[in-house]
């Protein structure tokens, strides 16, 4: 049985008085029915971790280099993620594909990378409005699946966050039915690469303008394992309400 998932994505937004949500979050939900995880900018990864050694929250990183090491300015590692106690960290999120030209071999390179160290990949994928409009969905979909996701995944160590990317920081949601049917494709397709016990074992999550308001309905949708939320999860009274839909839901 998976064990959903409510993952808050800060992107670049949060100094240290930021990380006061953290442990209002904690205490608002100290037994939690799903696994609640925040990733904050590198800045915070540490002291967030430390906030939260003896609480229910996980952290976890927004990027990771390819490489283990070496000439990579501003650039961290895996294991440096590692290192600063986290154990998840997002990968090919469509604003990295976008701003830093990501590929979906460059996003492969730095799962195999974060699998390497033990690290819980969480990687991203969705279709642009022009995209969908032209039913491309489900290929774009299929594309980036494949070419985003190393081989060696055990099921427990991947997440995939299906963001349309014209849902992000935009309002708008797909209908539930056009979530379902990315969810059980995706489902679909990691169980003929993989096979079922890793694909019944990977967590899928729906992201894009996830709100209190619209969590429910999000989370009543076939294989939707859970969300990644990006401005909803900055405050934890927003943020709280979204966990509490999903420990409600089936
Ligand atoms: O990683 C999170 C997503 O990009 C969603 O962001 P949003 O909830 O602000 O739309």
């Amino acid at each position: 049985m998976r064990r959903k998932l409510a993952a808050g994505n800060w992107k670049m937004n949060g100094t240290g008085q930021a990380l006061s949500e953290l442990a209002d979050l904690a205490r608002a939900h100290p037994d939690p029915a799903c696994d609640i995880l925040i990733c904050p900018p590198a800045t915070l990864l540490h002291r967030a971790v430390q906030i939260s050694a003896d609480n229910a929250i996980n952290v976890g990183a927004q990027d990771c280099h390819a490489e283990a090491s070496g000439a990579h300015t501003g650039d961290i590692s895996a294991e440096m993620i590692l290192d600063a106690g986290a154990r998840h960290v997002i990968l090919g999120h469509s604003e990295r594909r976008q701003d830093h030209g990501e590929s979906d071999a460059a996003v492969c390179a730095k799962a195999q990378a974060a699998l390497n160290v033990g690290l819980t990949a969480i990687i991203c994928l969705g279709e642009t409005l022009a995209q969908r409009d032209a039913s491309a969905t489900l290929d774009i979909i299929a594309g980036q699946l494949s070419g985003s996701v190393p081989d060696a995944v055990t099921g427990e160590n991947l997440v995939i966050a299906y963001e349309p990317i014209w849902a992000i920081g935009s309002g708008r949601i797909p209908e539930p039915a056009q979530i379902g049917e990315v969810h059980g494709f995706l489902r679909a397709r990691l169980k003929e690469r993989f096979g079922a016990d890793i694909s019944d074992a990977v967590r899928l999550l729906y992201g894009g303008s996830v709100k209190p308001e619209n969590a429910a309905e999000i989370f009543a949708v076939p294989d939707v394992d859970g969300a990644l939320v990006g401005g909803a999860s900055l405050k934890a009274a927003e943020f709280s309400p979204i966990i509490a839909a999903l420990e409600a839901s089936d």
